[in-house]
């Protein structure tokens, strides 16, 4: 018998690769933080004896969920400026507040809380984009949590960087300082087309084709965005970006709001994945992305939470519902977006987008053991006929019980391990009289 460092045992595993498939009384081992096999119970009990076992006798198991776009930090801003369209709240509340009170430990801090906000959802991986990116990674190295730190470029100055060369500079030493830490990867994170000068998106190319990096970017989230876009340039955001060679399977075009049916060609051509962030576009007004459409030409399209300042929750499981909902509503069809798509989206799509495919995303031998476990013996859930359509459609967060990263637990019976939650409420309200005393 081999000796392993887990096994799990679940009444049901959502593998989500192979698609649609939900394997009834299985186990998953792992072994040095990754999967080693996905088998029958009865099999796994006669070829491992595991060093710790866990029984999830009422549970789904399923990839820890990948957040494919965030602002972590501004958990920190929760609820600071609601109900307002997007200009408005970036040019008079949200960068006023960034350039009075973000700095290092703003992010640290506001990254932390935002972690364990994030895992105690099921959220296991996620992609940033904020100022301070180094402290956005060792506080996601802190959480135990996976994510992609963006190396930011905006042409405005900031109490981070002065400039385009000195965002990419300051941001490339980041990456050159955490290269070796397996749960940290990069991208360039250009923030939109109206912040960023047709320089500063040429050097993020060369750099992204050097270094092979993802290139995460705002793009056609506002109607706005794309008439002032016309004015400035004599072309929409998209075309621009054509222009400028950044449309390929490196992109990660984030909202996607407003696209006309030759531009979600473009995408698709290209290769180019999209993060979509349906609380987020509602809550700003900003509109509802065609998602149907661009499932029906195939583009890759992974689920974000943004900012928790226009969200205002950090919460994959809200999204999921939401995915699907208005894929619905929009298309006029019932059948537009299915739970098993939508649980698709949530974790492998959001991986592939990363250039994380081959390591997370899915529960596959060989990747890496980051999963969550969701109780389904709860009245609210009952009676349970399709565990992969509770995910969807009637799951919680509060419904997640256990989380690994890296085949390490990170939740345990829905609480935080090693985190204290008390001391980072207190963390919290430290700021919150910070920047509304
Ligand atoms: C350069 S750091 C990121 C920058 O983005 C701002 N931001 C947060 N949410 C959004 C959004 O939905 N659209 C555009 N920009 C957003 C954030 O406040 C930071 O300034
Ligand atoms: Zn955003």
């Amino acid at each position: 018998m081999k000796v392993v460092d887990l096994l799990i045992e679940a009444r049901w595993i959502v593998p989500v690769d192979p698609a649609g498939v939900v394997l009834e009384n299985h186990a998953v081992v792992v072994d040095n933080g990754r999967i080693l096999a996905v088998l029958p119970q009865d099999e796994a009990a006669s070829r491992f004896s595991a060093k710790s076992h866990k029984r999830l006798e009422q549970h789904v198991l399923i990839p820890g969920l990948v957040n494919l776009h965030t602002h972590a930090a501004m958990s920190l801003l929760r609820g600071l400026a609601d109900d307002l369209p997007l200009k408005e709240w970036l040019q008079h509340h949200i960068w006023p507040a960034e350039a009075e009170h973000v700095s290092e430990q703003f992010v640290y801090d506001g990254t932390l809380l935002a972690c364990a906000e994030m895992l105690r959802g099921g959220i296991t991986c996620f992609n940033d984009m904020y100022f301070f990116p180094g402290a956005a990674a060792d506080a996601a190295l802190a959480s135990g949590m996976r994510a992609a730190i963006g190396l930011i470029t905006v042409d405005f100055p900031s109490s981070y960087a002065t400039d385009a060369d000195d965002y990419l500079a300051k941001g490339l030493a980041i990456r050159d300082q955490r290269l070796e830490q397996p749960l940290l990867s990069f991208c360039l994170a250009p923030h939109a087309p109206y912040t960023v000068s047709d320089a500063g998106f040429a050097k993020v190319l060369t750099l992204a084709e050097q270094i092979e990096l993802p290139i995460h970017l705002h793009l056609h989230e506002t109607g706005q965005e794309i008439e002032e876009s016309v004015q400035r340039f004599g072309v929409r955001p998209i075309e621009r970006i054509r222009r400028l060679g950044l449309l390929s399977p490196a992109l990660i075009a984030v909202h996607g709001v407003h696209l006309e049916a030759h531009e979600i060609d473009l995408l698709a051509q290209h290769g180019c994945s999209l993060a979509h962030c349906p609380s987020s576009n509602l809550k700003l007004a900003s509109g509802i992305a065609p998602i149907s459409e661009l499932v029906a030409k195939g583009i890759n399209i992974g689920l974000g939470t943004d900012g928790a300042a226009s969200n205002n929750r950090l919460d994959l499981f809200q999204e999921m519902r939401l995915a699907a909902l208005l894929a619905k509503q929009q298309s006029g069809r019932a059948d537009a977006l299915n739970a098993h798509q939508v649980l698709h989206m949530a974790t492998l799509a959001g991986a592939r987008a990363l250039g994380l495919e081959a390591q997370i995303g899915s529960i596959t031998p060989g990747k890496a053991a980051d999963l969550c476990a969701v109780a389904l013996d709860d009245l609210v859930l009952a009676p349970c006929y399709e565990p992969v359509s509770h995910l969807t459609y009637a799951v919680g967060r509060e419904h997640v019980s256990a989380v690994w990263v890296a085949g390490r637990i990170r939740v345990e019976d829905g609480q935080l391990i090693e985190s204290n939650e008390t001391g980072l409420i207190k963390l919290a309200l430290l700021w919150q009289n910070k920047i509304r005393p």
